[in-house]
């Protein structure tokens, strides 16, 4: 059978975010890791996520590899798309969520898209097209101060037009609260007046569900993971999806733990924090010593030999810190330095027995992933909101790869424990 839902996601975490929305609603999901090669086995899904690195990268890059995704998930037959982006819109003014949205809006002949990073249960509303983390606009958050994609401005209208060709309007909130009927109306006027991009506002689940409803005809939908827990619904009504209760079950595996972070978001500070007030094992990955060619990375492997207990290894500093050493290092060698130092310590890590392994960052999901040689995830039950824990198919080994600002303050050691 062919699968129903297409995804592309533009970095690691945030496509598990998204498949854990779907297999929460019954959807068989499955994330593959890159493009899959033309002639690589179909998996057996009710929706395939392919995870692009995609987010940060020069955007004919973006455009060049969501394109190459469309073409396999069409070959893989699914009869919708779904571009899957941040919940806290991360991009730069040149993209690369504009580029990538128009050039697969032309790629599938699409006229119209909205654009909704919108996730109430993690606090990312859009009112009015400002979108909001918790009461804070985007602009005054913790992303403010992101290393790679800081957001400078919470109007999400002004922001993507930056980055888009075509006009980009706005699909108010008032409109979502009168029901179905008059947001299909209001997409078919913002059609006919020629926009091409709209942004969505969305301030609880309710109006995520108006919006997959909806665009349910429209061939693709850009947004954050949030629009995704009404689909399944949708396709269930048409007969395509018959959901299925034991879509998030994987198998217990025993063997050592490990938390690695490289995100320096508010939310995963605090749970390094927290991890080191325990009195848990913590080794500070030092990003200037790693610029002076130390081998940070044995003494990290050299160091969680010597421990008893699960070890956090962390790059995870605050914003001013972060900011000393991009300035010394500049932000893309200081990125690329500690992604790579991670890397190598999760393949140490798991030669040396680790089995289940956290991962706080999505750039550092993406490297980590990518250096363990994983092709394919298969998605169990969330640990918080849109983290859920996955197996690397046909491996003995779980991960747990943590969007930066997702998760409570002792989330790493709620994921370690839900698997002991
Ligand atoms: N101490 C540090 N100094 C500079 N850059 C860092 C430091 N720690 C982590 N980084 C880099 O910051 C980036 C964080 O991005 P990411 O892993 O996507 O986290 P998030 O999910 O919070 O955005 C990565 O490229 C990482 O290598
Ligand atoms: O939508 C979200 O917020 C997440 O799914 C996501 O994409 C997070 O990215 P990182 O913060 O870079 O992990």
């Amino acid at each position: 059978m062919s699968i129903i839902l297409g995804v592309i996601a533009d970095d690691f975490t945030g496509a598990t975010d998204v498949a854990s929305m779907l297999v929460r609603a019954g959807m068989r999901t499955v994330q593959v890791i890159g493009v899959p090669a033309a002639d690589a086995a179909l998996p057996d899904a009710d929706a395939v996520v392919v995870a692009l690195k995609s987010r940060t990268t020069p955007a004919d890059q973006a455009v060049a590899e969501s394109l190459a995704a469309l073409r396999w998930l069409q070959q893989a037959g699914a009869r919708q798309f779904y571009f899957k982006y941040c919940s806290t819109f991360d991009s730069t003014p040149a993209g690369n969520i504009g580029p990538v949205a128009e050039a697969l809006m032309a790629a599938l002949g699409a006229d119209f898209a909205i654009a909704c990073p919108a996730f109430p249960e993690n606090g990312r509303t859009v009112f009015r097209g400002h979108l909001f983390v918790g009461d804070q606009l985007l602009s005054d958050s913790g992303m403010r101060s992101h290393p790679l994609t800081p957001m400078l401005d919470a109007n999400l209208v002004t922001v993507l037009q930056a980055q888009a060709e075509g006009p980009v309007g706005l699909l108010r909130y008032d409109t979502l609260a009168r029901g179905l009927q008059a947001t299909r109306e209001r997409i078919a006027a913002l059609r006919a007046e020629g926009v091409r991009l709209a942004v969505a506002d969305a301030v609880n689940n309710d109006d995520l569900r108006v919006l997959a409803q909806a665009c349910a005809d429209l061939p693709l939908i850009t947004a954050g993971s949030g629009v995704a827990l009404g689909l399944p619904e949708v396709y269930a009504a048409r007969g395509w999806l018959r959901p299925d209760a034991q879509a998030a079950q994987l198998p217990s595996i025993g063997g050592k733990a490990a938390v690695l972070s490289g995100s320096c978001s508010t939310a995963t500070n605090a749970q390094v924090q927290q991890w080191l007030e325990a009195g848990k094992p913590g080794f500070r990955v030092d990003a200037l010593a790693l610029a002076e060619g130390i081998d940070v990375a044995a003494a990290a492997l050299a160091w969680a030999a010597q421990q008893q207990e699960p070890v956090l290894i962390y790059a995870t500093a605050a914003p001013q810190q972060v900011q000393a050493v991009q300035a010394a290092l500049g932000v893309e060698r200081a990125g690329q330095l500690v992604e790579h130092c991670l890397a190598r310590v999760a393949q140490g890590l798991v030669e040396g027995g680790v089995r289940r392994l956290v991962v706080a960052g999505g750039e550092t999901s993406g490297a980590v992933v990518q250096a363990l040689g994983v092709q394919s995830l298969r998605i169990g039950a969330p640990i918080d909101p849109g983290v859920p824990w996955t197996q690397a198919q046909g491996r003995q080994l779980l991960l747990a790869l943590k969007s930066g600002n997702f998760g409570g303050i002792d989330f790493f050691a709620k994921a370690l424990g839900q698997v002991a």
